[in-house]
């Protein structure tokens, strides 16, 4: 069995190599950061982190609603240092045990960077590796290569991040108290996280979103309800807006729009997508292919047009999402060693948005449906009628679920509320199983529950005209 080296060890490439070594495969992963990733040391894991103390903040909110008194939010001080210093902990700690797994399943772990070298026109690839203690480079030449880079915070070159007014939200942890005011600049799914976590700990928080909503990529009720959210908390949010500058002031920052209006802050966040780090790996000199953008192609294994080389992760813009990318690292690895294997099946995978309330979804899509591309039926159903909501003060939140108009099979669900992270699992597992809206709506659930929302929305798909 020959050797498999995989450049890049956040979830695609570190997923890849256990699956490797499972296999009794040879395994080398080189990695710039450290083991984890941009995933674990930078990106997901700090800011859910970070969102795991604001949660704290606003378990005070509303208080005295339930008879406790415990002063409101005003009472409430948060410590900026000690937020920073958990987060960044509990990063090293993930990223140590992560290393700790890998050399225990008897993988090699290279600090360094790597890229294709020369073609050996063999039956072997080269990669070249620069170790990062300044040790001289070398190559190791593999059967296969999983090239597993991610991707990197897009820069604009009219609002360039110093690290200390103008951020990307790798450099936030660094600040030694929380921003007087943030313009966060982009509002997908990072720009509204960022904006929700500092808006429950305080900050005064403007939102610029370039579109004419918040999170445009996600079910259009569920984002407008988190936007009403914000808003009746105190976040200004200036909709069809673009930033075309951010620049230093002498105390803060002033961001201006596209229509000329400048907003002032203290702290300008950015937040505006990222870019595949795919520019140094010499893959235009091997030929593989590489889509507009820098994204690498590959089909439903993993496999770009080199064979023996391998992409996996947010260096192919698939889905980026952890879970995504560590499943197409397996798939590559599976499939390289000659499992059997299924290809990618991207259409279950279930995503969550961690705003407060959060934002979970899977399948279909409204938007699939509202342009005919696919038939379904669909509910929304408030969860202002559920008891447990009512009793444990969820304001805001809903269940939808889409069925097939014809077998009533469940395709997708959409669940706005705190937690809906652990809410969406049952429509997963009903999807994936071919459940229909009957069988879902037999399943007896706890009395009273969040969940109980998710059987009634059955119940009300069961029954319609033919
Ligand atoms: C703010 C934020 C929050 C997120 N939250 C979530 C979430 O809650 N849930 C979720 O599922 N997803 C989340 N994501 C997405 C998730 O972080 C990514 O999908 C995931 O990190 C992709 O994993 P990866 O292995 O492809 O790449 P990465 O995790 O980016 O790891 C790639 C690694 O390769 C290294 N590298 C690059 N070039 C080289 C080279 N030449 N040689 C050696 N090493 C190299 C990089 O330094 C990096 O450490 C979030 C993303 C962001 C930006
Ligand atoms: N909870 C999670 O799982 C999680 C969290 C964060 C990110 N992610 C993943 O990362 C992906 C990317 O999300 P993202 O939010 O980082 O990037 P994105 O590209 O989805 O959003 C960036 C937003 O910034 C806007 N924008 C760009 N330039 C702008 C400008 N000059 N002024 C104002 N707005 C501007 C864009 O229109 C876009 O809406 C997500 O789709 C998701 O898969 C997941």
């Amino acid at each position: 069995m020959g050797r498999i080296v995989i450049i890049g060890g956040g979830p695609a490439g570190y997923e890849a190599a256990l699956v490797a070594a499972q296999l009794n495969a040879e395994v080398t992963v080189i990695e710039a950061e450290g083991a984890g990733g941009a995933c674990v040391l930078s990106d997901c894991v700090p800011s859910k982190t970070f969102i795991a103390s604001s949660d704290v903040v606003t378990g005070y909110r509303d208080t005295e609603e339930f008879g406790v008194n415990a002063g409101g939010l005003a009472a409430v001080s948060v410590d900026a240092e000690a937020v920073h210093s958990r987060v960044k902990r509990l990063a090293r700690a993930q990223s140590a045990d992560i290393h700790a797994k890998l050399i225990k399943a008897g993988v090699t772990f290279v600090s360094g960077t790597a890229r294709l070298g020369a073609d050996t026109l063999g039956h072997t690839h080269r990669v070249e590796v620069t170790p990062s203690d300044g040790d001289r480079a070398y190559a190791i030449d593999a059967s296969t290569v999983l090239i597993a880079t991610g991707a990197t915070p897009r820069i604009l070159a009219t609002a360039r991040p110093d690290g200390e007014r103008i951020l990307t939200w790798r450099q936030v942890y660094d600040l030694p108290e929380f921003p007087e005011h943030l313009v966060v600049i982009g509002s997908g799914v990072t720009g509204a996280e960022f904006a929700s976590a500092y808006l429950a700990m305080g900050v005064n928080v403007t939102l610029v979103s370039s579109r004419d909503r918040v999170m445009p990529h996600e079910d259009p009720d569920a984002a407008m309800a988190i936007e009403r959210v914000f808003r009746s908390r105190g976040m200004s949010i200036l909709n069809n807006s673009r930033a075309a500058s951010v620049e230093r002031t002498a105390s803060g920052v002033a961001v201006t729009l596209a229509d000329g209006r400048v907003v002032e802050g203290s702290h300008a966040l950015m937040a505006v997508g990222s870019v595949p780090n795919t520019g140094d790996l010499g893959l235009a000199e091997y030929g593989v292919d590489v889509a507009p953008g820098g994204y690498l192609t590959v089909d439903g294994v993993s496999r770009t047009n080199v064979p023996g080389v391998y992409a996996a992760g947010d260096c192919t813009g698939l889905l980026p999402l952890a879970s995504v990318a560590a499943m197409q690292g397996r798939i590559a690895m599976w499939h390289a060693l000659g499992e059997a294997v299924a290809p990618l099946r991207l259409k279950s995978v279930a995503a969550n948005v961690f705003t407060d309330p959060e934002l979970a979804s899977v399948g279909v899509s409204q938007s699939d449906v509202d342009s005919g591309e696919v038939m379904a039926r669909s509910v929304m159903l408030s969860l202002d009628g559920n008891a447990r909501a009512k009793m444990t003060g969820i304001q805001d939140g809903f269940v939808k679920l889409f069925c097939s108009p014809a077998s009533g099979r469940v395709l997708g669900g959409v669940v706005v509320a705190p937690k809906a992270s652990e809410l969406i699992l049952p429509v997963s597992m009903a999807m994936d199983n071919h459940l229909t809206v009957d069988q879902l709506a037999h399943i007896v659930t706890i009395y009273p529950s969040v969940s109980g929302s998710i059987t009634e929305a059955a119940r009300q798909l069961m029954h319609h005209e033919p």
